[in-house]
């Protein structure tokens, strides 16, 4: 099965502390990868290492067979961030339709998308209202959705269901298996505490 991030003696740090020693991974298409490790161990680092948003000290990191960071490849990851960047001013669909032009999605394709999105996270009966208005779980279902909008090949989510109920909780993770068995496209990276 063809890889689509892979890893290679990465060694990532900030200014006095290096963070990732010597890290090596491979992800093929259609795993779902799950990172577990306590507070502070460099999960979120090496996530944004593997989407081009830190740099490597040394080593290499290629996404779809190219060295990040990488423009083109960019639009075909859906990224969870930890924390949310979403427009609070702006109601849920707005937020989802802002997302979706960034990624290039257009017409009917557009809608569907949305629609899907909004629904696999449970936030239909709540698109009209402002995220201002949002708990916290309502933006990481929100911020999730946005991830999955462009139906990226490779999906990186960063704790993608903390502060979500138990039930819906296991109902997104029901559909992300969902996802990978159906399109064989979709790899997850999933990074978690233990
Ligand atoms: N931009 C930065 N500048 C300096 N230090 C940083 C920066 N980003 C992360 N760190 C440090 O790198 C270490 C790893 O942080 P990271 O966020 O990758 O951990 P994590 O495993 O994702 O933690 P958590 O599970 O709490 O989110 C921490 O000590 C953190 O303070």
């Amino acid at each position: 099965m063809e890889t689509v991030i892979e890893a290679n003696a990465l060694n990532v740090g900030f200014k006095h502390k290096q963070i990732l020693f010597d890290l090596s991974l491979s992800v093929r298409r259609g795993e779902i990868y799950g990172l577990i490790g306590p507070s502070g161990a460099g999960k979120t680092t090496l996530v944004k290492t593997i989407i081009g948003m830190e740099k490597a000290q040394s080593g290499s990191i290629e996404v779809l067979t190219h060295a990040m960071p990488n423009l083109a490849v960019m639009e075909n990851i859906g990224y969870m961030a930890q924390s949310d960047a979403l427009y609070t001013d702006l109601t849920a669909k707005e937020n989802l339709d802002f997302f979706a032009s960034l990624y290039q999605l257009k017409g009917e394709n557009k809608k569907k998308r949305m629609e899907y999105a909004a629904n696999l996270v449970n936030l239909t009966p709540d698109l009209g209202k402002k995220v201002a208005n949002f708990s916290g779980g309502m933006k990481r279902r929100l911020s999730l959705a946005i991830a999955v909008l462009p139906d990226p090949e490779v999906l990186i989510l960063d704790e993608p269901t903390v502060g979500i109920d138990p039930e819906l909780r296991l109902s997104i993770w029901e559909e992300l298996q969902t996802l990978k068995k159906k399109r064989e496209g979709d790899s997850c990276y999933d990074a978690r505490h233990g």
